[in-house]
């Protein structure tokens, strides 16, 4: 029997299935909005819930309140349940009103989401918020999230909404505004600075919609980061405004940014440059090998011409950085053929 309960398919239920399934851990789900394969579908709360030991609520946050009203009446002492929303303040007052001390609840935020998890990024990090009426619900929280694989924070609701102001909710700000102005989309070429906000605005561009809106409005601490932001810009733009058109270096001086005052930093060895390529090496060597498992747990043993057309694309690829081909291939075949790798 399913010890898990999803409410709500989404973007994220979907991609937490996926994950669960991978892990192992068998679930069942429910969302009148979307259309649910036949071998998770519950048709009502109660048939949602039986046997279950976890409760995952997984809803846009503003519908958490009605979703938890919904669920109260059939909720027992053995369930537990947790949201993850990318706010914790608001769902962690709704979870304490509804609920209470009827059923077992806890905050969490899982800082991944459909695009990470396609691409098998790695940590998979989960912020937790420890709640003192059910003390055993965060330990509960913390052991489901590692047996998928994750690494867990703890964190009050209002430190983690705080930090969600100054990073996820000014990144979302500063991606949109881009968006928006009608720059940064589908340029031919780009700067290695401009590629680290890329993957944001994509980020945005695929949101479901309700999820800027929650990290924006209903994390209370959101609209003043977001001020700063905009009268810090505001200021820099003046200053660069006001500098005249031929700048010396100590009219620039002001400009620099505060950490690079003294200089910038030292370049580092080649030998660490390597040491770092070669971590990142083996990352990707981990994230491949998930992807490699998802792979095969989906689809029948790629055929001869399959891993023929894969070796020649690696080899082309390998040619065009100037590589050679045969060894890059032989270096494939061992990736692809190694039990614990490819
Ligand atoms: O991986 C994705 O698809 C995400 O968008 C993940 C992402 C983000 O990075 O903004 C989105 C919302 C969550 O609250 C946390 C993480």
């Amino acid at each position: 029997m399913p010890k898990i309960a999803l409410v709500g398919y989404g973007r994220f239920g979907r991609a937490l299935g996926a994950l669960l399934e991978a892990a192992d851990l068998g679930y069942r789900a429910m969302d009148p909005g979307a259309a649910l394969p036949e071998a998770i579908r519950a048709g009502s709360v109660p048939e949602l819930l039986e046997g279950a030991e976890l409760v995952v609520v997984a809803v846009p946050v503003p519908q958490m309140r009605e979703v938890l009203l919904a669920l109260k009446p059939h909720l027992r002492p053995e369930h537990l349940v947790l949201d993850v929303g990318s706010v914790k303040v608001k769902p962690v007052e709704a979870m304490k009103q509804v609920l209470g001390a009827q059923a077992p609840w806890v905050g969490t935020h899982p800082l991944f989401g459909p695009l990470s998890l396609a691409m098998a990024e790695r940590p998979m990090r989960v912020v937790v918020c420890p709640n003192p009426l059910h003390p055993d619900a965060a330990p509960r929280a913390r052991r489901f999230y590692e047996a998928l694989g994750c690494e867990v924070i703890e964190q009050t609701p209002e430190g983690h909404d705080r930090v969600m102001a100054e990073t996820h909710a000014l990144t979302f700000f500063v991606a949109k505004g881009m968006v928006d102005s009608g720059v940064a989309v589908d340029v031919p070429f780009a700067p290695a600075s401009f590629k680290a906000l890329s993957r944001t605005i994509e980020t945005v561009r695929s949101d479901a919609g309700h999820l800027f809106t929650a990290i924006q409005q209903e994390n209370r601490f959101a609209t003043q980061a977001r001020e700063r932001l905009l009268e810090a810009l505001q200021a820099i733009h003046r200053d660069l405004a006001a500098l005249p058109a031929v700048a010396s270096a100590r009219q620039t001086e002001g400009m620099a940014l505060p950490g690079l005052a003294s200089g910038p930093p030292e370049p580092r060895e080649t030998r660490e440059h390597i040491d770092q390529l070669d971590r990142e090496l083996v990352e990707l060597l981990a994230r491949r090998s998930e992807l490699a498992r998802r792979q095969s747990r989906a689809h029948a043993p790629e055929e001869p011409a399959g891993t023929k057309a894969l070796f020649a694309t690696r080899r082309a690829w390998a040619k065009e950085l100037g590589l050679d081909p045969e060894e890059v291939e032989a270096l494939f075949r061992i990736i692809v053929e190694a039990p614990g790798v490819g």
